[in-house]
């Protein structure tokens, strides 16, 4: 099984290919674009530019499956939350999507979003480190080091196999 994950960034590699690591697989991964904004800014568009991402992947890399992993944000009355999703995409079925962990953003961070920043600048500059986004991400930072962003979409890629699993034993037609 050729698996092609839609993004260069180091932890979501990882992450995906611990998701997958009870199944025979090949990954290869390559620079999809989201097809949204840079920032995406609600749950619709996070997902939309997850779905791009495993679509494109899937095309793209001439594989058996396409995975598709982003990051956003989402305002709600309580403040902006930090928002994770997952697509995975085959020839045969519509993408099967996966949502991660949500919390909420120090009012701090979130204000600098809305003012049209994107969160990975932010965060390197909010912790004074040096590509967050590509380590332990803001969940690890706001998380204290309990859950790290590679964990976080490992998560969220073991929904996604586990859906697919579920559709080629029970629904597959
Ligand atoms: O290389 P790609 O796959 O594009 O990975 P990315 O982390 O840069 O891009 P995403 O599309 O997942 O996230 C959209 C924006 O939000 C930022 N972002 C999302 N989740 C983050 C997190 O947990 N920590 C830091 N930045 C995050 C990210 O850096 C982008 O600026």
């Amino acid at each position: 099984m050729k698996i092609i994950i839609g993004s260069k960034n180091p932890a979501k590699i990882k992450a995906v290919k611990s998701g997958f690591s009870q199944q025979e697989a090949e990954f290869v991964s390559i620079d999809v674009p989201s097809g949204v904004n840079a920032q995406p800014f609600s749950d619709e568009e996070t997902i939309q530019g997850a779905i791009n991402r495993a679509v494109g992947a899937l095309n793209q890399g001439n594989g058996d499956i396409g995975i598709g992993l982003e990051g956003g944000v989402h305002e709600t009355s309580h403040g902006l939350l930090l928002c994770n999703w997952g697509a995975l995409a085959t020839h045969n079925m519509e993408p099967i999507i996966a949502g991660g962990a949500r919390f909420l953003l120090p009012e701090e961070v979130a204000a600098r979003l809305r003012l049209g920043e994107e969160l990975g600048p932010v965060m390197d500059d909010y912790a004074k480190m040096k590509n967050v986004r590509k380590h332990e991400g803001a969940v690890g930072i706001f998380t204290n080091g309990m859950i790290n962003r590679i964990e976080m979409f490992t998560h969220v890629t073991t929904l996604l196999t586990g859906q697919y699993t579920y559709h080629q034993k029970h629904l597959r037609r």
